[in-house]
């Protein structure tokens, strides 16, 4: 879809604007302004060069005035030092700026997808988001910089160099700026053709870092080595590394022939300002040598520069195709958003009662329900269970009551609050979730348990651990919590990670708990010495539990089942298991 040129069109449409880029610029206005003024301090004083010359020619030879040819002569070497001492500070100051700008829309888009809600990431390449991060904003880095350093200069550059063009002689002058039209045209041809290029070089790229991302990981590794797949991904990836590479190669060449031919119009310039030197001959008022040689000089002079606003230009096409990419994601609607004036509880105020309301949610694109109008209410401080046959839902539930997503219809309440009026920081303090398939950061178990509470003592995070009957194994270990727990907790086992994820919740201390299937990687003993711990932890605290495993929750004051996103049967396990519905045939297949 990417690679549909219709789409790019349309997508750089909607995202990029030049006043928005120019907005990304505006914070820095006094800084560019200083740049801006020391180019053209470099090149007006880049300019008394050819003037000079003319002078040297024109009199101080022909007079042999051997004073004033070491006063000219000085003066063209000051002037060259000047402008290149002040060029090298202008390049300082730039590339400073560039880097401030792409240094906050970096942070900018980061905390963005931070705010975006799971159904953004479930629908989303990990890669992707990390070729956008990294990749684009990288090319951004390299063109932005390198293009308005090189735009500022070349602009003053040139335009300087053609008022004193028009000064020494407007007839040759006007000559010289005929061709410039013609290049222009030629330059903005190819200039197009590179921009929808870079933009299939850079999906390209986020397909590789997403092929990257998910294959050579820890998981990745175990699936395709059990599953003999390596050779085939190894194919898939030189595919995609071949597309890149030939895109790479297009990016760069398209369009050569023609902007040789620009080189070439350039590069001959100085023969035909000869020639029409001679024929002003003819004239009654010809053109001095001096004025010639200067013209040529100036010429000099103005060829490179202009041919690099025309790369400039050329490359600033290139940055809308990556400012496309980033102002897309950056436009991405935040779907779970915080009140103006959300309700904010202090814990101690916080009781725990739960109450779902006629709550209904279904993912998007499906038209089945995954949560069918579900009423319950949940008493502070009791013990619900959720169960139900695969499918059926519960997790579904268990992510609406963390507010991973909206309900579509009904509502959930807080100790009677609207979720959605719930300030973000209350919310994530009244529930603690314990998931399936716990994810833990590549640092040490002292840092991932302080990600939950980073003011925890040493003392609180040992309790913590003892509770969920982790702190043991830890000690054990010869660098004790400062263990490395590897990419995405490999260094730890199933059961070993769950107790980590249990402690890490319990160090927020929240008055209700979310177990979502919780014990399921533990052994028969530990399980039962964490459900005891749990049990104590439970005291004073909401807990639901969603669960497999009946043995786990034959306690639990109320067990609710789900079929098909709905509500099927609730009541205690002895009644439950008496009436002989769905609940027992569970527990006969269990
Ligand atoms: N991101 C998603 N997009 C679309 N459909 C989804 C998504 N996540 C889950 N579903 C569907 O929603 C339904 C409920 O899924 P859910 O994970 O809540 O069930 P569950 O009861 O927790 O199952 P299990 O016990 O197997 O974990 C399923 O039919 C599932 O295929």
């Amino acid at each position: 879809m990417t690679d549909d040129p219709g789409h790019y069109d349309d997508l750089a449409a909607r995202h990029v604007s030049i006043r928005r880029v120019l907005r990304l610029f505006a914070p820095y206005r006094a800084r560019i302004g200083t740049v801006v003024a020391l180019m053209i301090l470099a090149s007006a004083i880049g300019l008394a060069g050819p003037f000079l010359l003319r002078a040297i020619i024109d009199i101080a030879l022909p007079q042999q005035d051997l004073s004033l040819l070491a006063w000219l002569a000085g003066g063209m070497i000051a002037a060259a030092l000047a402008s290149a001492g002040i060029g090298a500070l202008q390049v300082v100051l730039s590339a400073r700026i560039g880097q401030a700008i792409l240094h906050d829309l970096r942070v900018r888009l980061y905390a963005h997808l931070q705010t975006l809600s799971l159904r953004f990431f479930t629908g989303t390449r990990t890669g992707e988001v990390q070729s956008r991060i990294a990749g684009d904003i990288a090319g951004l880095q390299s063109l932005m910089t390198e293009t308005a350093n090189e735009l500022g200069r070349s602009l003053s550059a040139v335009a300087m160099t053609a008022v004193a063009i028009v000064i020494l002689d407007w007839r040759l002058a006007l000559f010289v700026l005929l061709i410039v039209p013609v290049t222009v045209l030629i330059s903005a041809r190819v200039a197009r053709l590179r921009e929808a290029l870079t933009f299939r070089q850079q999906a390209r790229a986020a397909d590789m870092s997403a092929a990257v991302e998910e294959t050579l990981s820890a998981a990745g590794i175990i699936l395709s080595r059990t599953m003999g797949r390596g050779p085939w991904l190894t194919q898939r990836f030189a595919r995609i590394s071949r597309d890149l590479a030939q895109l790479e190669v297009r990016s760069h060449t398209a369009g050569e022939w023609q902007w040789s031919l620009i080189g070439f119009a350039l590069a001959t310039l100085p023969a035909l300002t000869l020639l029409a030197g001679g024929l002003l001959m003819q004239t009654g008022t010809p053109a001095s040598i001096g004025t010639l040689v200067a013209m040529i000089a100036l010429q000099e002079q103005l060829l490179w520069p202009f041919e690099q606003l025309l790369e400039v230009a050329r490359d600033a096409r290139k940055t809308r195709a990556l400012f496309a990419r980033v102002f897309e994601y950056l436009d991405k609607p935040v779907e779970i958003t915080e009140r103006a004036d959300p309700v904010t509880i202090s814990r101690s105020d916080m009781r725990g009662a739960v109450e779902l309301d006629h709550v209904s949610f279904a993912y998007a694109g499906q038209c089945v329900r995954a949560v069918d109008d579900v009423t319950l209410t949940i008493p502070a401080g009791s013990h619900v269970a959720i169960v139900g046959p695969t499918g059926s839902g519960k997790t579904t539930l268990g992510y609406l009551l963390a507010r991973l997503y909206d309900v579509e219809a009904g509502a959930i309440r807080f100790d009677g609050v609207d979720l959605r009026d719930l300030g973000f920081a209350t919310l994530s303090q009244m529930l603690g979730v314990v998931s399936q398939e716990p994810y833990l950061l590549n640092a040490s178990v002292a840092e991932n348990l302080r990600f939950a509470c980073p003011e925890a003592t040493g003392a609180q995070m040992i309790a913590a651990a003892k509770v969920a009957q982790i702190h043991d194994h830890i000690a054990a270990l010869p660098e004790g919590y400062d263990t490395l727990v590897g990419e995405g907790g490999f260094r730890f086992s199933g059961g070993e990670k769950q107790r980590l994820a249990l402690a890490r919740t319990i160090l927020r201390d929240p008055p209700i708990l979310l177990l979502d299937e919780a014990t399921s990687a533990l052994d028969t003993r530990t399980e039962r010495a964490m459900s005891q711990a749990l049990d104590a932890l439970a005291k004073g605290r909401t807990t639901i539990t969603i669960a497999h495993r009946l043995s786990t929750i034959r306690d639990a004051e109320m067990i609710v089942v789900m079929r098909r996103g709905r509500m099927v049967e609730t009541g205690t396990h002895a009644a439950l298991a008496a009436k002989g519905g769905i609940y027992a045939g569970l527990l006969a297949s269990a």
